[in-house]
This record gives structure tokens, sequence and C-alpha cells, in this order.
């Protein structure tokens, strides 16, 4: 319903790469006509070449939403473009890190409705997760419509306020670069084992995207999943032994320096 408002009047992506791609993908694929989406983008990919949206044609009078895909260090530069449409009816989304609802609301206007969200790169294959916070500008039927933008791509979550954000940033949005390197150190680790580094790869991989898949679909704990695995006095317990006293810490340092490092863009 909500996503039928955008192909009425229009949708405008400032920033298509990675993750704009990801979350257009996810939009045409739910039935938002290319046509009814304007793209500003100056490093634009054959794909997006090849797709059928308006590419850097400017952009429409009042579309429903102008979602916001830059990295937030090119943030200042390039929201001029759509100052047009500040103030009026147009919903912002962001899904930059860092950039913080003020910084919008002084760049266009502080009567803008504006969702600020996290999304992540699972995104691509619809396997995302997007936390959402919104402004005083933004009812309900806005932060709806939001949110069918971004469920286009994965699950959701509402989050209390913005002051959560960064958080979530150290979370999932940066999340998924932690798992892809522990396959790279599960597979260094399988090597020094003895393994050939395309066997230690494979199984490395294989191992963390059928937990992953095992973790999505089982209605068990990951603590119980992790019991699951570890027989008594076996391999499992051997190597937890070593993981467990140190992870917890170590993960807490990594995730403290990322939601710093996303109030450090935010100032
Ligand atoms: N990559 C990730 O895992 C995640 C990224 N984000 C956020 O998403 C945003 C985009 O990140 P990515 O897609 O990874 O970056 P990216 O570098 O792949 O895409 C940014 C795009 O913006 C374009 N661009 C640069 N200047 C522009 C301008 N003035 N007007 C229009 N387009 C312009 C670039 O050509 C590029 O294609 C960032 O703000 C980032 O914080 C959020 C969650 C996860
Ligand atoms: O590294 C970054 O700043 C972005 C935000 C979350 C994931 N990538």
């Amino acid at each position: 319903m909500a996503l039928e408002r955008v192909a009425r009047d229009g949708l405008v992506l400032l920033g298509c790469g990675k993750m704009g791609t990801a979350l257009l993908t996810g939009w045409l694929g739910a039935g938002v006509p290319a046509r009814s989406v304007w793209v500003i983008e100056p490093n634009p990919s054959d794909w997006l070449k090849a797709s059928s949206v308006h590419l850097n044609e400017g952009v429409p009078p009042a579309p429903a939403v102008a979602l916001l895909a830059v990295k937030p260090q090119m943030m200042g530069a390039a929201l001029p473009a759509l100052q047009a449409l500040g103030n009026g009816a147009t919903l912002f989304v962001s899904i930059a890190a860092g950039t913080t609802i003020a910084a919008f609301e002084a760049a266009l206007g502080d009567r803008t409705p504006i969702v600020r969200t996290m999304p992540n790169t699972p995104a691509m294959v619809n396997r995302g997760i997007t936390a959402l916070c919104r402004n005083g500008h933004v009812g309900d039927e806005g932060m709806a419509l939001a949110v069918a933008l971004m469920a286009a791509v994965g699950e959701t979550v509402i989050l209390d306020g913005e002051h959560q954000i960064d958080a979530v940033t150290a979370v999932s949005g940066s999340g998924p670069a932690y798992v892809f390197h522990l396959i790279e150190a599960l597979a260094a680790a399988g090597e020094a084992e003895g393994l050939s580094p395309e066997v230690a790869m494979q199984l490395a991989r294989a191992t963390v995207c059928g937990a992953g898949e095992l973790a999505h679909r089982s209605a068990e704990s990951a603590a119980q999943l992790r019991v699951n695995v570890t027989s008594p006095g076996g391999t499992t317990a051997a190597a937890l032994a070593v993981l467990m006293p140190e992870l917890p810490g170590l993960m807490a340092r990594a995730v403290k320096a990322a939601a710093d490092r996303g109030r450090e863009l935010g100032k």
C-alpha cells in the first residue's frame, strides 16, 4: 500500500553505490515502476544505466520520498541538489552512518520530515536488517512508508529514538564485516592446521553460512545452538575454552569503537 504512493508520486535516490543499488533492486522487485524513480549518481554502474530509471535527469517537483545513500563525508556536497524539496511533503530517508537528524534539518529546513535508518549489506540478498527512527515531522503514514521501503530488502526494527542508532550501526550496520573477518580468520586457522587455502576457505565459508542459516531458522537461542555443538570434554569445548574468555571483551571493544566513530561522524 505504502509503496503505491512511491509509484504514483515518485522517489529520488541520491547516490546509487552498494547500498543504493541493493535498495533499488529491492524496490523494483517489490513492484515500484522504474519510471517512478529518479537517481542522482555521478558514477552510474552498467546495471543502473541499463535500468529504465530517470538517471541524472533532475528531480520531480514533489516526490513521495528522497532517499539519501551517499557517504556521510559527501552529504554536505550532495544535499543542495535536493534542498528545494525540504520543508515540504517529501519524506527524506537517510541511510548514512553518523549524519544526524539535526544536520539534515539544518541543511534542508527544520520542518522537513526525516527518517534516519541504518541498513546493512545483506540487503543485497534480501536478508538485511534496518533500524529506523524519525523526527517530529514524520507521522505514522510517513513512518509506514519508510518501513515499507526498507522491508523490501529484509527485516526492520523501529528504535525508541535517534540516541540508539550509533549502537545499531556498530552491531548490525558494520556487523557483516565482523562475520566476514571471522570467515577469513577461521580459514587462516584451518590452513595453519594443514588444509589447503581453497579447502580451508570453503569449509570456513560454508560453516559460517550454515550456522547463520541455522540461527535464522531455529527457534533455539544462540546459546543453546552453541551448546548443541559442544560435547562435554570434546573438541568444541577445547576451542571455546580459548574463545569464550576473550571474545566478549574483544567484541565489546570493537562495537564501542564503531559506535564512537559513528558519534564522531555526527559532529
Ligand atoms: N556499505 C555498508 O555496509 C553500509 C553503508 N551505509 C551507508 O550507506 C551510505 C552509502 O554507502 P555505500 O553504498 O557503501 O557507498 P558507495 O560508495 O558504494 O555509494 C555511494 C555513492 O554515492 C555516489 N555519490 C558521491 N557523491 C555524490 C553526489 N554528490 N550526489 C549523488 N551521488 C553521489 C558515489 O558515486 C557512490 O556511487 C553511506 O552513508 C553509509 O554510511 C549504511 C549501512 C551499511
Ligand atoms: O563503515 C561504515 O561507516 C558504514 C556504516 C555501516 C557499515 N558501513
